[in-house]
């Protein structure tokens, strides 16, 4: 089976290149910039259609949250038009589609954990162009699971676990927000569940699911989580200072409840996600030895 992956340098498909590199029968490509460039409409559908892959991963995406708010005009011709592209291309070879989305695409004032069908509406610029790149997916090609996951970080790229290592090295406490909770999710499980789920497509599977780590948390926890298990390890830690979302700075309003339920993947396609706990020992542990040459 031949998958290809919109991206090259993303956390999810940094992730899945290394995953599938041990799946018999799995041959997985990643193609980004300049070749396909998803605010670049042709380039996405030549690149696509030319490497006639027999699933395409949509994992590219305009990602950054806060600069959203200031830029909704690239983030939208990423996130809808780009996404519609690649999910046509798919279509036009006739091949199911796996596009990633996010939890940000729920308001966030129920604290239970979000089910598929539950009703979107979301806060940010950023949550907006998910939402409706989601609606454009599912239009241009009828074979789409749509995969919404939240709180990704890995070995790879940017995300909060990296950014709280790097921070605790010139810092003794740093303020993190305690009334935003959610399921951090590792990009290696996410890859883990994508494959399996692409091995096992087929009718009557298509539509909406949310998959995400296990267990949930708040972003004051995760960080003290990151640091307990860094310190054991003899990497950086730090005083984790809880802190409202209404004390902390940031130009887009996060959701204060974003869990997600991911039990539909877990019956439709036996994923299981490991615990966020676990898989952020893993992470750091080996961030830790790539990043901060301790641990390991
Ligand atoms: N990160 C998170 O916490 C979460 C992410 N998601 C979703 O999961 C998916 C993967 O996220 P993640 O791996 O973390 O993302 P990253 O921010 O790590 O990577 C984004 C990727 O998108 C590529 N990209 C951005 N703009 C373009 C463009 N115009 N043309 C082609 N490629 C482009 C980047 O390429 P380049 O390397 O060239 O910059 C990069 O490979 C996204 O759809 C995201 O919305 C969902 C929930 C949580
Ligand atoms: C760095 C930092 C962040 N924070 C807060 C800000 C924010 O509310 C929360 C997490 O910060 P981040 O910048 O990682 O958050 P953010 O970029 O909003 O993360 C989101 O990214 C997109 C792509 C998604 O799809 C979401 O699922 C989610 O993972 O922690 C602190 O309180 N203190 C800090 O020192
Ligand atoms: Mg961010």
């Amino acid at each position: 089976m031949k998958i290809l992956v919109t991206g090259t340098a993303g956390q999810v498909v940094r992730s899945l290149a290394e995953r599938a590199v041990d799946l018999p029968g799995v041959q997985l490509s990643a193609i980004g910039r300049p070749q396909l460039d998803l605010s670049d409409r042709k380039s996405v559908i030549a690149s696509i259609v030319s490497a006639k892959p027999d699933v395409v991963v949509s994992a590219a995406a305009y990602t950054a949250v806060d600069r959203a708010e200031d830029e909704p005009e690239r983030a939208f011709a990423v996130n809808v038009a780009g996404a519609s592209a690649v999910a046509e291309a798919a279509e036009l070879i006739g091949a199911p589609v796996i596009h990633l989305s996010t939890d940000y695409v729920f308001a966030g004032d129920d604290p239970k954990p979000y089910r598929e069908q539950a009703e979107t509406g979301p806060k940010t610029v950023y949550g907006m162009t998910k939402c409706e790149g989601e609606r454009a997916v599912a239009q241009s090609n009828p074979r789409h699971v749509i995969l919404r996951t939240s709180w990704v970080y890995s070995p790879f790229g940017k995300n909060f676990v990296r950014t709280m290592l790097t921070l605790a090295r010139d810092r003794n406490a740093i303020p993190v927000v305690s009334d935003q909770w959610g399921n951090p999710t590792s990009a290696l499980d996410l890859a883990d569940g994508i494959l399996q789920i692409a091995s096992n497509l087929g009718a009557g599977q298509f539509g909406i699911y949310h998959l995400a780590g296990a267990g949930d948390t708040n972003w004051a926890d995760f960080a003290r989580h990151v640091f307990a298990v860094s310190r054991t390890h003899g990497g950086p830690f730090a005083d984790v200072t809880d802190v409202a979302t209404s004390e902390y700075p940031a130009k887009a309003r996060r959701p204060a409840f974003s869990r997600l339920c991911s039990e539909k993947a877990s019956v439709v396609f036996g994923v299981q996600p490991r615990h966020w706990q676990t898989s952020t020992e893993t992470v750091v542990r080996r961030l830790l030895a790539q990043d901060f040459h301790n641990g390991g």
